[in-house]
């Protein structure tokens, strides 16, 4: 579904993503892990557009992407920290996005039941509390049913019901045929909903398997011993 050919994207003399070659398929859950600063925001971020690479190749079922936009509209992005104008309260947001996207047929407004954000709607953003906030990403990342989602640690500042009702959501539309991508340092979490784990060290993938694939070649039960092994040069 996404395919992305020898990538490099640089900041200044800062050499980010270095020859990124991989690819991911419909129907999984991918985890993108990694060390602070290995890159995994900046690879997100190429693949929305948000940032250009300097070489390489993105595609989406088969098609570069790359200078286009009429794709971003099959995915859906929950950054790591949502930034919203502080005087707009929930509503005006919601209404906004949905205006923006007029043309969408299929609106699925489960998270903003399952989160009471209709309770809230009269509430500006910059009142709202971080897991708040994220709760709104949430619910406006899943809303037009995009084929790809990608959540930038999308756990982070949740409450533990709140985390669990968003972990549900996620192999429910993964279940759909979805292709989700998620960035988290959280072994326990990435062990529930993810088959794949893809790990960028340094701007280049270190490795990307199979969870099962992962425990059986380090002969671990737990992702996180398994995957310690493999950085730790162990396996
Ligand atoms: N817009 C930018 N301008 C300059 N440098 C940037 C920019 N965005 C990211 N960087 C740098 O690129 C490197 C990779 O950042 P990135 O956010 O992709 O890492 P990450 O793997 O997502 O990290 P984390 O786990 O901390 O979220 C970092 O050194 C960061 O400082």
């Amino acid at each position: 579904m996404i395919t992305i050919e020898n990538l490099h994207k640089s900041y200044g003399r800062l050499h980010v993503l270095k020859d990124v070659s991989v690819g991911f398929e419909a129907g999984k859950v991918v985890s993108v892990i990694g060390p602070n600063g290995s890159g995994k925001t900046t690879m997100s971020k190429c693949i929305l557009g948000m940032a250009l690479p300097d070489k390489g190749d993105i595609k989406i079922n088969g098609e570069s992407v790359l200078k286009k936009h009429a794709y971003r509209s099959q995915i859906g992005y929950m950054p790591q920290i949502g930034k919203y104008p502080e005087n707009m309260k929930i509503r005006q947001v919601i209404d906004m996005i949905r205006d923006i996207r007029k043309e969408a047929t299929n609106v699925d407004e489960e998270l903003i039941g399952l989160y009471g954000l209709k309770d809230m709607y009269e509430k500006r953003m910059g009142s709202l509390s971080g897991g708040t906030k994220q709760k709104v990403s949430a619910a406006l990342a899943f809303m037009f049913n995009p084929q790809i989602l990608i959540l930038d640690e999308p756990t982070a500042g949740l409450d533990p019901i709140s985390a669990e009702i968003l972990k549900s959501k996620i192999l429910k539309e993964k279940k759909k045929g979805k292709l989700i991508l998620i960035t988290s340092h959280i072994m326990s979490e990435i062990e529930e909903v993810a088959d794949e784990v893809m790990c960028l060290v340094d701007g280049q993938v270190k490795f990307h398997e199979t969870i099962a694939e992962i425990k059986m070649q380090t002969n671990e039960a737990r992702l996180s011993r398994a995957i310690a092994k493999i950085m730790n040069g162990e396996d």
